[in-house]
């Protein structure tokens, strides 16, 4: 067993506004180095979550632990543990981009000397070293998150907690976070990221945890979490000869052991397949030994919006 402690991890983590409980008792357990997506519709508690977890709101009951700090005991550690970034980004009026992180640098006690150099590399990090002079006001809001996001790593923290860093973006900029994103999971930094926007982290996150209502609905590997509430997997296959083949294919895959369903789509065969991995060899083997010649064969990507679809109900506080 592992000795290594959790990157974050939380016990009956609850907050209350009165009768109101934004957060409901929830225990997390994210490892080191994983990108994790904290996906719930909009009032299930995320920034509640988040803002606990900084240390910038108090939680009525349970533990945090950050790299197995105990932040509740140890507040003061939180700063040095942690980067955080809000959904809301300050107006810092009259603030070239330099003299931002410079400030942020300084007030994390970082060197006269090393502050340039550092400043130099994490423009460069969020793609923003033609405007090291430009005015803050003065940047697009793409611009701003990822100057926002460079903030959140003046100190170089192992954990780094982002509300919704891609809300407002047009889709270029999304496309640019994204990829920054994947670069910091690339740095082994451990990401825990917010989102109602879903299908954004599918493919960015190793793992995600979805809450609703302040309670915890599932957490784990994409994958297995559609597995576990699937019973099934997705398999893809493309035909070279669709008009040719598909009649013969359907046919024998709706005898083939661990097929469930076969679903005929504009330019492929869908399988929802219960098989296991020999099982899935020996579907295509079956396939090209009947002559259906195969272009590609693989297991769908899962949707983060259809399983979370099927996951919650949809409800909002
Ligand atoms: N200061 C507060 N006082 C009272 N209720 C609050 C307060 N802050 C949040 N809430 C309530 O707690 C619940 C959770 O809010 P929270 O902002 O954490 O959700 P969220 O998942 O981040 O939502 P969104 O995606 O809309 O940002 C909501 O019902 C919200 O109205």
């Amino acid at each position: 067993m592992s000795t290594q402690p959790l990157a974050i991890e939380t016990r009956h983590l609850t907050k209350r506004y009165g009768s109101l409980v934004a957060v409901d008792s929830l225990s997390l357990a994210i490892p080191r180095g994983v990108v994790c997506g904290f996906i719930g519709p909009n009032g299930a508690g995320k920034t509640t979550t988040l803002r606990m977890l900084a240390g910038l709101l108090k939680p009525t009951s349970g533990e945090i632990r950050i790299e197995g700090v105990d932040i509740l005991a140890e507040p003061e550690r939180i700063p040095w543990l942690i980067g955080y970034m809000p959904d809301f980004f300050g107006v810092y009026h009259d603030m070239k981009v330099w003299e931002y992180l410079d400030f942020f640098a300084r007030a994390y006690r970082i060197p006269a000397a090393r502050r340039p150099g550092l400043i130099a590399d994490l423009l460069e990090l969020v793609d923003l070293s033609h405007k090291r002079d430009a005015f803050v006001q003065s940047l697009s809001r793409g611009m701003r998150q990822r100057l926002c996001l460079a903030h959140t790593l003046v100190h170089d923290p192992h954990v780094l907690l982002l509300d919704e860093p891609a809300s407002g973006l047009d889709p270029r900029a999304r496309v640019e976070m994204r990829e920054l994103l994947r670069e910091l999971g690339r740095m082994n930094k451990t990401v825990f990221i917010s989102s109602h926007i879903l299908t954004e982290l599918a493919e960015l996150c190793d793992m995600v945890v979805i809450i609703e209502k302040g309670k915890l609905v599932t957490a784990g590997n994409v994958r297995e979490i559609s597995a576990m509430t699937q019973g099934y997997r997705l398999l893809q296959v493309e035909l070279l000869a669709p008009d040719r083949d598909t009649p013969k294919a359907l046919e024998l895959l709706r005898q083939t052991p661990g097929v469930q369903d076969v679903f005929t789509t504009d330019d492929h065969l869908e399988i929802a397949f219960a098989g296991d991995a020999a099982q899935q060899a020996a579907l295509l083997e079956r396939l090209i030994h009947a002559g259906i010649s195969v272009l590609t064969f693989g297991e769908a990507t899962t949707d983060l919006e259809d399983l979370f679809l099927q996951l919650t109900k949809g409800e909002v506080q």
